[in-house]
Parts: C-alpha cells; sequence; structure tokens
C-alpha cells in the first residue's frame, strides 16, 4: 500500500482510517495457527530486550493487534517483573500497573486493579496503528500512550509492536506532543531507530 506522508490533521486521520482497515483485514486473514506462530516469532525477537529489561510494560491486545502477552509471559519467565496499563475512565490518565489483568478497564480491555502499585517500567511495548522509519508513531488517537510515555520515556526502551507492514516506508509528519519510539518489533525481527 503507498502511505502518503502526514502533513495536517485530516491526512493523519486518513492514514489512521486506512492503517485500521489494512490491520482488520490482514488479522482477519490469518490462520488462527499462522497468527500464533507470528506472535511466538515476535516473542523471539524481543527475547534480548526482554532479557536486558527489569521491568517489561506490554498491553491486552486488541482484536487485531498483535499479541504481547507470550512476549509478556516469557519476561515473567525469565524473572521481570511486569506492567499494563490501567485506567479509571476513557478520558483518565493511563498508568502501568503491576498486576495480572484481572479487571475490565473503561476500553473493554483487561487491567490490573487500580489498586495494584504503580511501576516505572524499563521496557514498554507499545501498541501502535502504524509508525515510520523515524519511529514516529500513529496511535488510536487518544493521546494516552504520548501523554504517558512522556514521563517514562528517559528511563525507558519504548518498542512499537505490530504486523511487519505497521512499519511505513514514508515518513509522517510529527507532531509536538508525539513520543517517537526507539524501536519496532514484528515477527519480521527489530528495527532501531537511533532516536536516544
Ligand atoms: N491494546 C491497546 N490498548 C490501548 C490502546 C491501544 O491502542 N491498544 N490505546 C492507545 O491509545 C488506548 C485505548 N484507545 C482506544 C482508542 C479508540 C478505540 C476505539 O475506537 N474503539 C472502537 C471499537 C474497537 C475497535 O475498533 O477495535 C470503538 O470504541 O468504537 C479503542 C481504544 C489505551 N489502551
Ligand atoms: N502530552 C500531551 N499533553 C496534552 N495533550 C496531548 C498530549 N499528547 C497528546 N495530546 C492530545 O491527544 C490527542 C491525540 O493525539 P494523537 O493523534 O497524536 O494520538 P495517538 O498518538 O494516535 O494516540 P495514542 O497515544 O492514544 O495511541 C491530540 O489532540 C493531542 O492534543
Amino acid at each position: 500500500m503507498v502511505v502518503p506522508s502526514t502533513s495536517s490533521p485530516a491526512d493523519k486521520t486518513a492514514l489512521r482510517a486506512a492503517l485500521r482497515a489494512r490491520r482488520r483485514d490482514y488479522a482477519a486473514s490469518l490462520p488462527p495457527e499462522t497468527r500464533t506462530l507470528l506472535e511466538d516469532y515476535l516473542t523471539a525477537a524481543l527475547e534480548p530486550l526482554l532479557f536486558a529489561a527489569r521491568i517489561v510494560a506490554a498491553y491486552q491486545p486488541m482484536k487485531d493487534e498483535i499479541s504481547p502477552l507470550g512476549a509478556l509471559a516469557r519476561a515473567r519467565a525469565l524473572g521481570k517483573a511486569t506492567a499494563l496499563p490501567a485506567f479509571a475512565a476513557r478520558d483518565s490518565r493511563m498508568t502501568f500497573r503491576s498486576g495480572e489483568a484481572s479487571e475490565a478497564g473503561p476500553w473493554g480491555l483487561l487491567q490490573p486493579p487500580l489498586s495494584a502499585p504503580p511501576v516505572q517500567p524499563d521496557l514498554i511495548l507499545v501498541p501502535l496503528v502504524g509508525c515510520d522509519p523515524l519511529g514516529n508513531r500513529i496511535g488510536m488517537g487518544q493521546g494516552h500512550y504520548d501523554r504517558a510515555l512522556e514521563g517514562l520515556r528517559n528511563n525507558a526502551r519504548l518498542v512499537g509492536i505490530g504486523w511487519e507492514f505497521q512499519l511505513l516506508d514514508a515518513e509522517i509528519g510529527a507532531d509536538p506532543w508525539d513520543q517517537p519510539l526507539d524501536a519496532f518489533a514484528s515477527p519480521a525481527g527489530i528495527t532501531e531507530f537511533n532516536t536516544k
């Protein structure tokens, strides 16, 4: 798919919609066993980063997103602490908390209870709709990750996670609040962006 570089909010909205449609169609096309295999490749690709980390944060995947839960389980097997996002409400600040994903959150995803301690992960696996060769990321458009990562990025590696095609060839214009990623990981391996 040819994707234009963005220079206006309308472009970003259109690009997000096109990439979400592609993600949906791709995920729907995957036989379950192929999907599991690809998610296992993602875990394998992340192994060196998991090994080097102390506290690994990931996310509870939405239907079309690649699952980082295998990688999170691998981190736990390596003796690492793990964390997941938690929200009090849709418009409240996202925090990373330790503990099992045992409660329904406001986005329809399971999350740790809000009574679980907040943590500062040093490896954050970030969901995305797409990202470009500079590490600029398009998310779901609510700014949750941008706001949360701003305060965490100095002490953490930010690794975008997706299906291989979610790393775009073309640059997407960055907004001032966008938090660039340090790397992108997919079943095909890791691409470092050299942002630090
Ligand atoms: N796994 C995951 N968790 C995440 C994010 C994400 O991108 N992925 N988010 C990143 O910031 C936040 C949630 N942001 C969201 C923003 C919009 C919609 C949304 O439009 N949902 C549709 C229906 C679901 C769908 O299309 O799959 C809706 O509510 O109509 C969902 C989540 C926090 N948690
Ligand atoms: N640090 C911030 N402070 C205040 N507002 C912010 C901040 N970061 C993002 N926003 C707001 O969030 C909105 C959505 O931003 P954007 O389209 O870049 O989201 P996104 O990166 O796609 O979504 P997400 O981070 O939730 O995955 C913007 O209108 C922006 O004003």
